[in-house]
C-alpha cells in the first residue's frame, strides 16, 4: 500500500488552511456534518487551565473527525486538528460573540501581555500525536477610537481573543515571543513534528 500524499484537515479555519499549505501539506478538509455541533465542545469546565483546556479540545475534535471517517472510503491518511484560546492570566478568551464582546476582549487585551495557546492533534490510524504550543503576546494601548475601527473591520469575529496577528492587529502587537503560526492558529513545528511522529513524512510534495 503506497504511502498517503495527502491529510484530512478536520478544520473550518481558513487560517489553518494557509499555514498548512506554507510547510507543503497536502490536504483535504474533513468538516463537520450538519448534525455536528462543533462549538458544544468548545465548553470550559472549572479549574481549566488555558493549557488544559485548549488540549482538551483538540482531543474532543480529534475523536469527533475520526467518528466521521469510520466507515467512509480513503481512511489511510492522517487526520489533523487544532485548536486556539487566548489566556488573559488564567481567564480564557475565546471567539467573541458579537461586536460588544469583541470590544470587551480587545480592552483587556490592549496595553497588556496575554498568552496564547495552540494544541494540535495527528491520528493515523492506531498512532496519535499531539503538542501545544503557548506564546506571549503584547498588545499596545488601543483608545477607544481604535477599537471601534477595528471591530468595525470586521476582523475580530471568529477569532480567539478578537484579533488576527496576520491581520491589522498587527499595528497594536508590539512584540511576541513563541510561535507566530501558533498564535495564528497552527503552530507549523510542532504540526510537522506530530506528522512525523504518525509517520507522514512534510515536504515530500514540490
Ligand atoms: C489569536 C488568533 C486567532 N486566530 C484564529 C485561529 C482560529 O481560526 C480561531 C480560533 O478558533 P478555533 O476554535 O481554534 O478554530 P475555528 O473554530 O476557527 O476552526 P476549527 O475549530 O474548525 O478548526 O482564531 C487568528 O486567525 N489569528 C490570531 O491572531
Amino acid at each position: 500500500m503506497s504511502a498517503p500524499d495527502y491529510i484530512y484537515l478536520a478544520s473550518q479555519s481558513p487560517r489553518r488552511r494557509e499555514l498548512l499549505t506554507q510547510i507543503g501539506v497536502a490536504h483535504e478538509l474533513l468538516l463537520p456534518t450538519p448534525d455536528e455541533d462543533a462549538e458544544s465542545l468548545e465548553v470550559v469546565l472549572e479549574g481549566d487551565t488555558p493549557a488544559v483546556y485548549v488540549q482538551r479540545v483538540t482531543t474532543l475534535k480529534l475523536i469527533a473527525a475520526r467518528a466521521r471517517l469510520a466507515g467512509a472510503r480513503g481512511q489511510n491518511r492522517p487526520i489533523l486538528c487544532a485548536d486556539t484560546t487566548v489566556a488573559l492570566g488564567d481567564t480564557i478568551l475565546g471567539k467573541p460573540e458579537d461586536a460588544e464582546d469583541a470590544k470587551r476582549m480587545l480592552r483587556a487585551l490592549a496595553g497588556g501581555t496575554h498568552r496564547v495557546f495552540t494544541a494540535v492533534a495527528v491520528a493515523w490510524g492506531e498512532k496519535t500525536a499531539q503538542a501545544c504550543s503557548e506564546s506571549v503576546v503584547t498588545f499596545s494601548a488601543m483608545s477607544e477610537d481604535d477599537i471601534a475601527a477595528y471591530v468595525a473591520s470586521g476582523e475580530p469575529m471568529g477569532k480567539a481573543g478578537a484579533y488576527g496577528v496576520q491581520g491589522r492587529a498587527a499595528a497594536f502587537i508590539a512584540r511576541i515571543e513563541g510561535s507566530y503560526s501558533g498564535i495564528m492558529g497552527l503552530p507549523l513545528f510542532e504540526t510537522a513534528q506530530a506528522l512525523r511522529e504518525v509517520g507522514f513524512a512534510c515536504n515530500k510534495t514540490s
